[in-house]
């Protein structure tokens, strides 16, 4: 079946993608913040939630604060660094800010919190603007 190419199926925020993380956010100002409940099926050590994973939801919020001031790019460059294990079955934190913006780069930052305030995760990340036609091309039409 032959999906139209602009259908929001991103992993991350589409309501629609039956394995997709289905992820909202909030906008607080200058940062755009989302809420996460890792279960036993993004694990990697046991009751540990796997580190792409966590490195995903970061990538997302970034992406998700210049996607909602209209701007449209993409991670070129991440790191991340991992400060504590997060644990299957907490509320998860996930926040992002811009850190600095010149020309087609934007310069972003996350960090993934535990529920008690602890920062687990910290995030930076390069985007670089692109046309909003790259996106819509690269899309695949799923025959
Ligand atoms: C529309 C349908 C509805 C859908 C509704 C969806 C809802 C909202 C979805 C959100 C979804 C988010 C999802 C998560 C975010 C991803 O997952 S994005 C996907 C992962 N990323 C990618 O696939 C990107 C792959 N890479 C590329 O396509 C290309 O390398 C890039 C990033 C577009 C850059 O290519 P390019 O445009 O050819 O740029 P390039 O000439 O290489 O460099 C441009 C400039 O940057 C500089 N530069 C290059 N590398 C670097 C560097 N590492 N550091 C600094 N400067 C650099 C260059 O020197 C150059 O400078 P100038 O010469 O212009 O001064």
């Amino acid at each position: 079946m032959s999906k139209p190419p602009d259908e929001n199926m991103c992993f991350g925020c589409s309501p629609q993608n039956p394995v997709g993380l289905k992820l909202k956010f909030e906008q607080d100002g200058d940062v755009c913040r989302s809420y996460f409940i890792a279960g036993p099926v993004h694990q990697g050590w046991r009751g540990i939630v796997h580190g792409g994973l966590l490195a995903t939801l970061l990538d997302e919020v970034m992406a998700q604060w210049l996607w909602m001031r209209g701007i449209t790019a993409m991670t070129m460059e991440m790191t991340t660094r991992y400060s504590r294990s997060v644990r299957v079955g907490e509320r998860l934190t996930v926040e992002a800010s811009m850190t600095s913006a010149r020309g087609r780069l934007i310069e972003m930052a996350g960090r993934l919190l535990l529920p008690d305030g602890t920062v687990a995760v910290r995030a930076k990340a390069k985007f670089l603007k692109v046309k909003p036609e790259k996106v819509k091309k690269e899309v695949p039409a799923i025959e």
